[in-house]
């Protein structure tokens, strides 16, 4: 059997980061707002129990690839001897602060439960999907959504129908050295819930009050995010997401977002999504499995 999902990308429309637990992790506020663009995954059922993941242009051995990390996770945890061969169309930069490898791991999860026939509800899922990344399980719910805890507490929201230009600079960024760094701000008061909610529909607030408490040291670390970030700055409210090193800006319309992109400088790269409140890769196999009931 074939199967083709893909795996989107997603922005911090806000980080807040309020302690760091003794377990090294952090305590954060986000917005995790889900996009139309990203990844895609290519799944082939194989009858001798193989597992392979090929990853053109990828620079990770195929061992660590999430997606390979996923799926022998996912074979222990349903106890299954089955095999795939999955091929990644990988579009989305690593170390973007988009979400990449943390949504390609969650497609597989999402994609070889179907293929597998393991019968895994979504939360088992997302539980799984905990081990590989603080951000896995988002889009294995597959919902635009406030978290809270380290990113695991999910309240799923509706957000204003947005366009956005993300910008990538040319560098890599680690989460790890970003959160293990010294002069990070890690005591920012948390909002309550309900206040937060009451404001994900305006964007103007999101990207003037809750800001990212990463950006000013990323900025400091990697001034070309800095360099990014102000040069969109110049068209509408600009900001890092994540750990970076993407920036992103919010445009009421897809042409407005397209004439601001071409004015870009030489050799800067990004791209255009549109903000969707569910992950493409549910949408996609709900489809799939639909067709394949008749
Ligand atoms: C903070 C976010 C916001 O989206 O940054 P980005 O990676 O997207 O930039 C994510 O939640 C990241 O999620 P993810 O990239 O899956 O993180 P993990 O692999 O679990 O963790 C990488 C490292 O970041 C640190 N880390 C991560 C998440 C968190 N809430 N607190 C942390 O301190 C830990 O040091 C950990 O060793
Ligand atoms: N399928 C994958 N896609 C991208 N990165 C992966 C993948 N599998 C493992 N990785 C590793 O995970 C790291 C973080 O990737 P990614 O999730 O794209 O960045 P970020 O957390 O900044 O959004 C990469 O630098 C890479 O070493």
């Amino acid at each position: 059997m074939h199967l083709q999902l893909p795996a989107p990308a997603k922005l911090n429309l806000f980080l807040r980061i309020l302690g760091r637990r003794p377990d090294g992790y952090h305590e954060l506020q986000t917005l995790f707002q889900l996009l139309d663009y990203g990844d895609t995954l290519h799944f082939e059922s194989r009858s001798d129990g193989a597992l392979s993941v090929e990853a053109p242009g990828l620079d990770v051995p195929e061992r660590d690839n999430l997606i390979y990390r996923a799926a022998q996770l996912l074979r222990t945890a349903c106890g299954t001897a089955k095999g795939a061969l999955i091929r990644l169309e990988k579009i989305l930069p690593a170390g973007g602060g988009i979400g990449g490898g943390s949504s390609d791991a969650a497609t597989a999860l999402l994609g070889l439960n179907h293929l597998w026939q393991c019968g895994l509800s979504i939360n088992e899922l997302a539980t799984l999907g905990r081990q590989l990344g603080a951000d896995v399980p988002v889009f294995v719910h597959g919902r635009t959504a406030l978290a809270e805890g380290i990113g695991e507490h999910l309240v799923p929201v509706k957000t204003a129908p947005q366009h956005f230009l993300v910008l990538i600079p040319h560098c890599h960024i680690s989460t790890a050295e970003i959160f293990g760094h010294a002069r990070l701000t890690r005591d920012s008061g948390a909002i309550t819930l309900a206040h937060l909610r009451d404001r994900v529909l305006d964007s103007d607030w999101l990207l003037n009050h809750a800001g990212n408490d990463c950006q000013a040291l990323v900025e400091e670390l990697y001034p070309e995010t800095k360099s990014a970030r102000e040069w969109l700055q110049q068209f509408a409210s600009a900001q890092l997401t994540g750990t970076g090193a993407c920036v992103f800006a919010a445009f009421p319309t897809e042409s407005e977002a397209r004439k601001v992109f071409e004015k870009r400088p030489d050799g800067w790269q990004g791209f255009i999504a549109t903000g969707v409140d569910t992950s493409p890769a549910h949408t996609a196999l709900a489809r799939h499995i639909s067709a394949s009931r008749k």
